[in-house]
C-alpha cells in the first residue's frame, strides 16, 4: 500500500475521507492520553522538546549549514585574513569564487594583503568552474567561506573574527537577460544581500571601507557617448540595471547616515580567462568549437550592437586602485562621526567594439568559422551600445586600461582551450 505524505494525512482530499480519518485519530488520541497525569507528562516533554529545538535553531546556522562555523573554520578565517605586508589591508571579498572576485582576491593576496573570500557557490552557471577558482585561491592561501551575503549571523561572526579594513563586495546576481527569467534572484542578491552586508559593516569595529561592483548597465537608455558618471542613470533597461542603480542609492544612504566610506565601480562588460560562461564571448566560443550556431543580436535598422569590452586585468587594477585610495569610514558604534567618502567610477576600456567584430576576433583565434544567426534584438533588457568615459578614475588613481579586445580574447581563448580543450562537450551551462 502506498504511504501517505504529512499533507495527505491532515488535509482532506474530500470531506468524507477527512471525517473518517479524524474519527480514528480521535480514538488514538484518547487511548494515548488516558489519564491527566500522562497528559501532563506528555505536555512537559513537548515543552522541553520545543525549547531544545529553539535553542538549536538560535545557536546559529552552523548547525544547519556545515559550511561555516566551528573552531577549524575560525582558524582558517583568521589565517586567511592575516596581513603579510607593512600597512597592508585585511579584505573581505564577497563573490570570491566568481570571475572578478577570484582575480581580485588573487591580486590582493599576491601583494601581501589578508583576504577572506565569501561565496554562495550557486548554480547560475556551472559550479565546477567556481570550485576550480576556489582551488586556485586555496593554493595561494585564500580561504573562501561558503555562505550567502544574506546570512547576517555568519557575517557578524566573520567581522568578529577578522577585523577587516576593507570589503570588496562583488557578490551579485549578474546577467542582463536572465532577469526576465528569475527576477527575484536579483532582489535577493543585489538588494537584500547588499543591505545585509551594509548592516554588518555599519556596526563592525572598525567600520571597513567598502568598494563594490555596480554596472555600466545603469546608463540604460542614455544616448550621450561616452558615458560619464554624471550622466542620467534613471532609465534602466533591465531589472538587473535597476537593482544596480538601487544599490548606488542604497550605498549613498549608508554613507550619509552611518559614515561608511563607499566606492561604487561601474564595470563595462568584463571578459577574460576564468570568465563567466553566461556571457556572449564565452558561450560563443563554446558554440563555435562545437559547430553550433550562435545568435547575434542586431539593433534598430539592423545596426550592430557594441560593447566597451574591458579586460579582466584592467578591471583588477581599477579595483585595487579604488581600494588603495579609499578613505577610512568615519563611524563607530553604529553611528556616523563625520562626513565619509562616497565615489562612483566608470571602469571601462574607452573603445567600443561591435558584437560581429568580437565574433570575428574569436573566429581568428579559434581558427573556426562561426555559424551565425542574425536576429533583431529582443526587448530583453539589452542596450545598443556602451562606451565609458574613464577620466575620473584616471585622475583619482591613474586607471589606464591597456588591453585591447584582440589581445584580451587571445588570452581568453588560450585559457579556454587549456581548461576545457577543443571538445569539452556540454558540461558547461
Ligand atoms: O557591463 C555590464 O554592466 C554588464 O556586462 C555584461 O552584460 P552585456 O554587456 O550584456 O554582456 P553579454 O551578455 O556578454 O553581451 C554582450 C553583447 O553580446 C550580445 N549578445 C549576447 C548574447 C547572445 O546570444 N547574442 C548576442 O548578440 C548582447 O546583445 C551584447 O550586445 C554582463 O553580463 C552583465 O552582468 C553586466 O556586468
Amino acid at each position: 500500500m502506498p504511504s501517505m505524505s504529512a499533507e495527505e494525512l491532515f488535509l482532506p482530499s474530500t470531506p468524507g475521507k477527512f471525517k473518517d480519518k479524524s474519527h480514528s485519530m480521535q480514538r488514538q488520541f484518547h487511548r494515548c492520553f488516558a489519564s491527566t497525569s500522562t497528559m501532563f507528562l506528555w505536555a512537559l516533554f513537548l515543552v522541553a522538546l520545543t525549547a531544545a529545538y529553539l535553542s538549536f535553531v538560535d545557536s546559529g546556522s552552523k548547525y544547519f549549514n556545515t559550511a561555516w562555523g566551528g573552531i577549524h573554520w575560525e582558524k582558517q578565517v583568521r589565517a586567511s585574513a592575516q596581513i603579510h605586508r607593512t600597512n597592508g589591508f585585511s579584505v573581505l571579498v564577497t563573490g570570491a569564487a566568481g570571475f572578478v572576485g577570484s582575480h581580485v582576491s588573487l591580486a590582493l593576496r599576491k601583494r601581501g594583503d589578508g583576504v577572506v573570500g565569501l561565496d554562495n557557490f550557486n548554480n547560475y552557471y556551472d559550479p565546477a568552474l567556481k570550485n576550480a577558482r576556489k582551488e586556485l585561491l586555496n593554493a595561494h592561501g585564500v580561504f573562501i567561506v561558503e555562505g550567502d551575503v544574506n546570512d547576517a549571523k555568519m557575517l557578524a561572526r566573520l567581522f568578529e573574527i577578522a577585523r577587516f579594513t576593507h570589503v570588496m563586495h562583488l557578490a551579485a546576481q549578474a546577467g542582463v537577460r536572465y532577469a526576465m527569467e528569475n527576477p527575484h534572484s536579483y532582489i535577493h542578491s543585489n538588494i537584500a544581500g547588499l543591505v545585509t552586508l551594509l548592516e554588518a559593516c555599519k556596526i563592525a569595529e572598525p567600520q571597513p571601507s567598502i568598494v563594490w561592483a555596480s554596472s555600466s548597465s545603469v546608463y540604460g537608455l542614455n544616448e550621450k557617448a561616452p558615458f560619464s558618471e554624471s550622466d542620467r542613470t534613471d532609465r534602466p533597461a533591465s531589472l538587473y540595471a535597476a537593482t544596480k542603480k538601487a544599490g548606488e542609492e542604497i550605498t549613498h544612504t549608508y554613507n550619509h547616515i552611518y559614515g561608511l566610506s563607499i566606492t561604487g565601480l561601474r564595470f563595462f562588460t568584463v571578459y577574460g580567462p576564468w570568465g563567466r560562461p553566461d556571457m556572449a564571448y564565452f558561450s560563443f566560443t563554446r558554440n563555435i568549437l562545437q559547430g553550433k550556431a550562435i545568435t547575434v543580436y542586431r539593433g534598430k535598422n539592423h545596426a550592430d550592437l557594441a560593447r566597451d569590452f574591458t579586460y579582466i586585468d584592467d578591471i583588477v587594477k581599477g579595483c585595487v586602485g579604488s581600494l588603495d585610495t579609499a578613505k577610512k569610514s568615519t563611524g563607530s558604534g553604529g553611528k556616523k562621526r563625520g562626513p565619509a567618502q562616497f565615489r562612483i567610477f566608470n571602469l571601462g576600456n574607452t573603445s567600443p567594439v561591435t558584437v560581429p567584430m568580437m565574433v570575428g576576433i574569436l573566429e581568428k583565434h579559434l581558427k573556426v568559422k562561426a555559424k551565425k544567426n542574425l536576429v533583431d534584438m529582443p526587448g530583453n533588457g539589452d542596450v545598443p551600445f556602451t562606451h565609458a568615459n574613464i577620466s575620473y578614475a584616471r585622475k583619482e588613481f591613474g586607471y589606464n586600461p591597456t588591453t585591447d579586445l584582440q589581445t584580451g580574447l587571445k588570452k581568453f581563448v588560450k585559457w579556454y582551450l587549456s581548461y576545457y580543450g577543443y571538445n569539452h562537450g556540454n558540461s558547461v551551462k
